[in-house]
This record gives C-alpha cells, sequence and structure tokens, in this order.
C-alpha cells in the first residue's frame, strides 16, 4: 500500500474531499489558556518545553536566541534575519524563561561586547511545536493528502471554472487557493469556461505566478510546423513523459489549452518530411484516432505512445461537471469554440495523463527492485533543437527517474524517453537489469488502467504537476494550434503557501 492516501476510490471520499477544500481555510489552531500553559525548564545548553506528560521539545539556547522572532532581530516584512548570529556566544544562556499566554518568554543577558542590553523574546507556542526539531512533531493537519488516482479519474476530475478564479478580491483568491489544492492533491485539474484565446489563457496562468520563460518563449503557442526544434512541434505522438528533463529544475506546473483542431491543413502547419515508416510500433495508435493519409509522411516516434486502442475511451471534458467547480455544473458550452475548430477524435491529438504517483508506488509494491534501481541509476537528457540559437542543454550525467525527500517520500518522476541522453555512465553489471527496468516501469505506464485520455476541446485547459503527472498525445492529421506556459515549482508553491497563510490568519482572528 503506497505512502500516500488511498488511491482514487470513486465515490463519497472524492467528494468529502471537494467539499473540505471548499475554501481553503482549515479550523483555527486551539490557543492555550493559563491553567494549561506547556511547562518550560532549563539547563546549562537546553530549554525543555513539556506540551503533555508523553511529549517534550528541547530547544538549545543558542538555537533559540538565533531564531528570535523580534521586530529587531527578524525584519516584520521581508522575514529576513538582521541578527548578527556570529556575535551570539556560543555559550549563552537565558538569564529567565516562562511561559506565558503568549508562548515562551525567554531574557537574554547583556552582551559584554556591545551596547545592547538584555533582550527579550517571545516564541508562540505554535511556532515552537511546528519547528520543535528534538524531537520532530508531526502537525495535526499534515497539509494536503495526495490522492492518486488511474483512468477512472474520468468519473469526476478536479476541475474549477475560469470565471471563479479571474473574479477579483477574495472570492478569485479562495478560488485560486482552491485550484492549487486540488493540483497539489491530484497533481492536475482541469479549467472549464476559458476563453478559446493565447490572451485570456495567460491571464489565467498569470493568477498563479510569472511564467517560467525558456527558450521555447514565455506564453507559448505551437503547432506542428517545427518552429522550435522538438517534437511537439510535429504531428507525431508523445509517448508519456514530464517535460524539461534536461533542466536541473524542471518546471513545476505546466498548462495547456487547444485554441483550434481543424482537418484542413492551414498554411502554418507542415506535414513533417521523413522516411515513411510502417506503423508496426504503434499498432493501436491510430485505431481511434487519425491514420496518417498518404500524402502524410510520418517519422516513427518514441515506442512509449499512448495505448490508445479502439477499446479505450476517449474522454471529452465538454460533458465535463463535477462537485469541485463552484456552483452549476460545468459544461463547455458548445459556444465556448466556434464548429470549425470544434476538434473530433478522428483527427487525433488527444492529450494523455498518468499520475507518475499511482504507477510509481504499483512498481513499489510489485517491483521494489525495479522501484530501486529507478531511484538511483541518473538518466542523462539533453534538448539539442535550438542549438544554434538556445545552445544545447544537457544534464551530464542527469537524474534520476524516481526522487525522494529526507523522509523518503516520493516527490519527483522524471521521465521522457525521447529526450533521453546517451547512456555512458552506467555500470556495465546493470545495463540488462537497466533495460528491465525501464520496460518494467513502461509496461505499467502504457496499461488501459494508468492511462487516462482526453480530447481537449477549445475552453477547457488543462494544467498538471510536472514532477508527479505525466503527459503525451496521439498523432494527428489537420491544424492543431495549443496555447500554455510553465511555472515553476517554487512559484506555485509559494502562492499557494501564501494564500493559506493569508486565509488561516484572518480565520484565527490575529
Ligand atoms: C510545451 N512546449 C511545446 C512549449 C515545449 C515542449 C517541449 C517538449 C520537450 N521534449 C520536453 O519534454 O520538455
Ligand atoms: O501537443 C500536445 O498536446 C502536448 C505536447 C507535449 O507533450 C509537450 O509540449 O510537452
Amino acid at each position: 500500500m503506497s505512502e500516500y492516501s488511498d488511491t482514487m476510490s470513486m465515490g463519497t471520499s472524492v467528494i468529502d474531499f471537494y467539499m473540505a477544500s471548499t475554501l481553503c481555510i482549515t479550523s483555527p489552531k486551539n490557543p492555550y489558556d493559563l491553567d494549561d500553559l506547556p511547562i518550560t525548564s532549563l539547563d546549562d545548553k537546553r530549554v525543555a518545553i513539556g506540551w503533555d506528560t508523553r511529549t517534550w521539545s528541547r530547544f538549545h539556547h543558542i538555537w533559540l536566541r538565533d531564531h528570535c522572532r523580534c521586530p529587531t532581530c527578524l525584519h516584520p516584512k521581508t522575514m529576513q534575519r538582521l541578527l548578527n548570529t556570529f556575535e551570539i556566544p556560543p555559550d549563552i544562556r537565558p538569564i529567565m524563561v516562562e511561559s506565558s499566554l503568549k508562548g515562551l518568554r525567554v531574557v537574554w543577558p547583556a552582551h559584554e561586547h556591545s551596547e545592547h542590553g538584555e533582550h527579550e523574546s517571545v516564541y508562540s507556542w505554535e511556532w515552537l511545536k511546528e519547528n520543535s526539531y528534538d524531537p520532530t512533531i508531526e502537525p495535526e493537519d499534515k497539509g494536503t493528502k495526495k490522492i492518486l488516482w488511474n483512468a477512472r479519474i474520468s468519473q469526476s476530475p478536479p476541475t474549477i471554472s475560469y470565471n471563479d478564479v479571474l473574479k477579483p478580491g477574495e472570492e478569485g483568491e479562495q478560488a485560486l487557493c482552491k485550484w492549487l489544492t486540488n493540483i497539489e492533491t491530484f497533481g492536475f485539474s482541469f479549467i472549464t469556461d476559458v476563453p478559446p484565446n493565447a490572451a485570456s489563457t495567460e491571464s489565467l496562468v498569470r493568477k498563479i505566478s510569472f511564467i517560467r520563460e525558456t527558450h521555447y518563449g514565455g506564453f507559448w503557442e505551437f503547432t506542428s510546423n517545427l518552429a522550435k526544434g522538438d517534437t511537439a512541434y510535429t504531428n507525431i505522438a508523445l509517448g508519456a513523459h514530464t517535460d524539461n528533463t534536461y533542466f536541473t529544475d524542471p518546471c513545476g506546473l505546466q498548462l495547456f489549452h487547444l485554441l483550434e483542431h481543424s482537418a484542413s491543413e492551414s498554411s502554418s502547419s507542415t506535414t513533417y518530411t521523413s522516411t515513411t515508416y510502417p506503423n508496426t510500433k504503434f499498432p493501436n495508435l491510430y485505431a481511434s484516432s487519425a491514420s496518417p493519409t498518404s500524402n502524410d509522411t510520418q517519422i516513427t516516434s518514441s515506442t512509449n505512445s499512448p495505448n490508445a486502442s479502439s477499446s479505450s475511451s476517449v474522454f471529452t471534458p465538454s460533458s465535463l461537471s463535477s462537485p469541485a467547480t463552484q456552483g452549476a455544473d460545468a459544461t463547455v458550452s458548445s459556444s465556448s469554440y466556434p464548429a470549425s475548430s470544434a476538434p473530433n477524435s478522428s483527427l487525433g491529438g488527444q492529450t494523455l495523463l498518468i499520475d507518475g504517483f499511482y504507477v510509481a508506488s504499483i512498481l513499489r509494491s510489485l517491483y521494489p527492485s525495479v522501484y530501486r534501481l529507478l531511484s538511483e541509476i541518473r538518466i542523462p537528457a539533453h534538448a539539442a533543437g535550438e542549438r544554434d540559437s538556445a545552445g544545447i542543454f544537457s544534464t551530464g550525467e542527469g537524474y534520476t527517474v524516481l526522487s525522494h525527500n529526507a523522509s523518503g517520500e516520493l516527490i519527483q518522476v522524471r521521465w521522457n524517453n525521447d529526450d533521453r541522453s546517451v547512456l555512458s555512465s552506467i555500470s556495465p553489471s546493470l545495463v540488462e537489469e537497466f533495460y528491465t527496468a525501464l520496460r518494467t516501469f513502461h509496461s505499467l505506464l502504457t496499461t488501459p488502467d494508468s492511462e487516462f485520455l482526453i480530447q481537449l476541446t477549445p475552453g477547457t485547459a488543462v494544467i498538471v504537476d510536472n514532477h508527479r503527472v505525466l503527459h503525451g498525445r496521439t498523432a494527428f492529421v489537420g491544424n492543431r494550434r495549443m496555447c500554455g506556459a510553465y511555472i515553476g515549482k517554487d512559484e506555485w508553491k509559494a502562492k499557494l503557501r501564501g494564500l493559506r497563510e493569508k486565509y488561516e490568519v484572518r480565520i484565527n482572528g490575529h
């Protein structure tokens, strides 16, 4: 069983979650009162705090002095340290410590080598508990639990309306907070009612944060004209992948909004000329979507293309309705886009989404040695298509497919077989095991259980956590125009943290 909450069990648990996240506000923390304040004691090195008869925390004197929260030691607006850490005597010891309603009150001795007199610090009980290091104390609400999902997510995908996020003031901020909470929980979200144009889509993205500019530009529009040296700018199928595996820090979020897909080949999109290969590699790929016409030429793309077998249903958000949306169901009305640009699945170009954390949790359970190998072997990647302008991006010896935090929790899936470079730093004894591991991972990625295939339509965008959810696309014909942008992981996490802090403070009334 994965270390996350249960995988997606469609039904009340999901609805309960949506209702709980309707507002991005958690219940107020219960403050202490005079007759149940934590008890404190100190020795020559540390202050001890008794939270209850079984739970104690110990803080070193020098640590407490270095972390004083007063406005002369910590800038009240920027939260940057003003205190000179290196003036604190290594053997500093409080004159007095006491428990107060506001928290732990400490008085420090005057500093013999400076004009500073005695100094008083007050540390809120909540802050001390959150930052206890001896021992660490699990927070009551462990933040957003990740809900892992598979193809059945199509029954009730996380969704929000553009109209809610773009509302002015607190209403819009609360919708934004819920949107980002859903992304943190599920790793993706649909956004309905998006006016089918680049400008509105860009405004939506910028509600989260500034856009991550790359060699593809800032806010991008793309079609199959090789305007940039990448196969995304062709009409071939792209197997399940995360973007930017050739960057030290792959983008955190990636938004896609299909603006147009029509049968006619517009002047801006040319079919990519190359030797025509039989479609033996993707026997299923064209079953439910476009087969290249005789005058189309196709290059073979990666072998990990979407398993869009004729049996797999293509989910079209236009029938989308979800409890997560505010108010009425968010069905995408036909007025969202003129019929002329409405895509139909015979043209191909379906979008593939896969919860990499879901697949990794199955891999960890069923194939622990494969999971370990993909967590240890570094895989180099490159982007060389813009070598004459941006140069050649490369991650040198590379990064592992699966990355973990200090607690051993999975925090990133980094995978793109097309962009994978020459593996020249692998131990010879591991080569065959490595390819077996890749095949095993690929086989779990490309099952109908894992693959959520959707037909995007103008008016409904999708955003993915690029550190968790893999995406791809089936091959297509015709004129297809997609727009979107990248946002850094730090940026969107910071935005969500700020929104939560603001509303929690508002609710707790301080
Ligand atoms: C999204 N946009 C079309 C602008 C760029 C796509 C880049 C795709 C690249 N192979 C990667 O995996 O990062
Ligand atoms: O064209 C699409 O739908 C997706 C392209 C893609 O996978 C990418 O830009 O990374």
